[in-house]
Formats: structure tokens, C-alpha cells, sequence
């Protein structure tokens, strides 16, 4: 079966909390290797998917699989690595200390020093983790996400406390856990971080997935308009190869054109039909979704 065969499979995943949609019904495939972002405002379900995928909390409906197994077996195996926005670590115990009693808990892990190091925890190894900064601290988790020597590495906001500088070095990290093969599966708010890193974002509104594809086709989305009209008789796949159109869909008579450029579409859909009518057009529905998507980071 197909999603044997998945780093990732979940389909039908529902989780609410009394009338909050907190999840509302996902499907999601990862295919090993790829590097996907899960992207989405405040609130819009993406550490409640990722809780359910390494098996923190269970889904109130809908199917669970991480290399074939369920999470808390593949969590089991060390096959998923997770770096949690708020993972506790022991205030009393040094960094290193930390990283080896979570190495000595995996069958197979990477040694202690090489999680450390690429994980850039090294000159503070000695430090007891009450005594690190939020940046410092996240980087520990790096660590201790890194050290089971996983397949899957799942990351909640994993640079939400680092400088930029900071930030630069975990990506390069990353880049050397990716470039072997393995897959990643990380939530942001930032568009940016996501167009660097990801092969792949899935937005995430309101419990639900509201687009899944390439960064570059996301950002056109985000950033295009919609054209919508009337033109009965025009099938869908015609209408996709007009210029500046990044997808089509038809309700009855109308057509619905999401855009990266609309002026040019609206020129081309005129002149190559010209009984179009009742033109509409809008700021494509992604749009403040990405308002809260795109805000600037500080740094
Ligand atoms: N344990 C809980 N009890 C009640 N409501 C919850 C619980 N966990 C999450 N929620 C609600 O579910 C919704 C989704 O929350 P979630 O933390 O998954 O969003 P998010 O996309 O990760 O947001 P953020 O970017 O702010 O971390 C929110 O409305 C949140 O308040």
C-alpha cells in the first residue's frame, strides 16, 4: 500500500477541544527525503498536528502513520526526532549530560559529540540548562531531537528564540541532516524561512489545509488575485494555460482563475473569449492568512 511506503501518512485527522476546530479533518502524505513546511497564523492547528504525529496527544478521528507504524512505536524505535517550542529539559543537569542520558535511551543513536556538534551546543556543554538563554536552550533540543539519529526530525517553531545568527547556523545544521537523505517536517509562521529551507509548505488555517504545493506556488497564491466569471462552455484545463494563471476552477457557469499576474490573464482570457462576462476580481482568499504569514520578523 502507498502509504507503507511514506514517511508520513495521515489521513482524516480530527482533533477539537470543546467548540474549538483545533484540527478539522487533514490529509497529508511526506514522502521520504522531503523537507516540508507547515506553515500558518496563530492558531491554526500546526502544534496540534505535529503533537499528534510524534505521539503526544491521540486524534479524536482519522489515521496516524510514520514510516508504516504508529507514532508512539515509530517515537519507540527512534525513527522520529522532535523538537518541541517548549520541551522540558532538567534545570539540574549540564548540557552534555542531557544529550547522553537521551542518547543512552536509543538503540542506535549518533554518538553524544556528534549530535553536540552540529547541533552547535559544544562550548556550552558543561552548563546546566537553567543557566542557558532561550536560543541556547532551543539549540540544546536541537540536540537531544538529533541524537536518536532519526529518519524524521518533527520541529515546532524551531528558531522562534534564536538571533539571526543563531538561526543561520541550526539551518546549516539542518542542511547537513537533509542532504543525507532524511526527511523534515517543520511548523513556522515565516513565509521566508519556509521559501529557504522547504521543498514543500502546506498553510494551515483554521484547522484545516489551505494549500499544498511548491513555496514558489504558495507565494504566488498568497500574493495573486482571483479572476472570476462567467464562461459556461470553456473547459478548466483550456483556461489553465492562459498566462499568469496558477490554477482554475469552475463552479457551474462561473470559473474561478487564482493569478499570479491578473492584469495579463484578464488581457489573454478576453481576447481568447471574448463572450466572458460578469468579470469579478479579488484579492485571492490567501491573502490575510499571509498577512499574519509574512510579518516581518524582528531581526
Ligand atoms: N489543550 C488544548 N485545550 C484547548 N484548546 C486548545 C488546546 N491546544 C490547542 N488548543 C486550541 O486549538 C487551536 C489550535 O492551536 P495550535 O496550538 O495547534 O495552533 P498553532 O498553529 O500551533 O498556533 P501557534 O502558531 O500560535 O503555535 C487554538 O485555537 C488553540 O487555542
Amino acid at each position: 500500500m502507498k502509504e507503507l511506503g511514506a514517511a508520513v501518512y495521515v489521513a482524516g485527522l480530527r482533533k477539537h477541544y470543546g467548540d474549538v476546530k483545533a484540527v478539522d479533518g487533514i490529509d497529508l502524505m511526506i514522502a521520504p527525503g522531503e523537507v516540508v513546511a507547515l506553515l500558518g497564523p496563530n492558531g491554526a492547528g500546526k502544534s496540534t498536528t505535529v503533537d499528534m504525529l510524534i505521539g503526544l496527544s491521540k486524534p479524536d478521528v482519522g489515521e496516524i502513520r510514520v514510516f508504516g507504524n504508529e507514532p508512539s512505536r515509530a517515537v519507540a524505535e527512534g525513527s522520529i526526532g522532535a523538537m518541541l517550542q517548549n520541551g522540558t529539559l532538567l534545570d539540574d543537569a549540564t548540557v552534555g549530560e542531557t544529550v547522553a542520558m537521551i542518547a543512552s535511551l536509543h538503540r542506535a543513536p549518533m554518538t553524544v559529540s556528534e549530535a553536540m556538534r552540529r547541533a552547535g551546543v559544544e562550548e556550552f556543554a558543561d552548563r546546566r540548562c537553567n543557566k542557558l538563554s532561550g536560543g541556547q536552550k532551543q539549540r540544546v533540543r536541537f540536540a537531544v531531537a538529533l541524537v536518536s539519529n532519526p529518519d524524521l526530525l518533527v520541529l515546532d517553531e524551531p528558531t522562534a528564540a534564536m538571533d539571526v545568527g543563531t538561526r543561520r547556523e541550526f539551518w546549516a545544521s539542518m542542511r547537513e541532516f537533509t542532504d543525507a537523505g532524511r526527511t523534515v517536517l517543520f511548523a513556522t509562521h515565516y513565509l521566508d524561512e519556509a521559501e529557504e529551507f522547504a521543498d514543500r509548505v502546506v498553510l494551515m488555517r483554521q484547522g484545516q489545509i489551505v494549500a499544498d504545493d511548491s513555496v514558489a506556488k504558495v507565494r504566488a497564491m498568497a500574493s495573486g488575485r482571483t479572476i472570476s466569471a462567467v464562461l459556461p462552455d470553456v473547459p478548466v484545463e483550456q483556461l489553465t494555460q492562459l498566462p499568469g494563471v496558477i490554477d482554475v476552477a469552475r463552479r457551474a457557469e462561473r470559473v474561478e482563475l487564482v493569478c499570479a499576474d491578473s492584469d495579463r490573464t484578464l488581457r489573454a482570457l478576453l481576447n481568447a473569449h471574448p463572450h466572458v462576462h460578469d468579470i469579478e476580481i479579488s484579492a485571492a482568499g490567501l491573502e490575510e492568512a499571509f498577512l499574519a504569514l509574512t510579518a516581518k520578523e524582528n531581526s
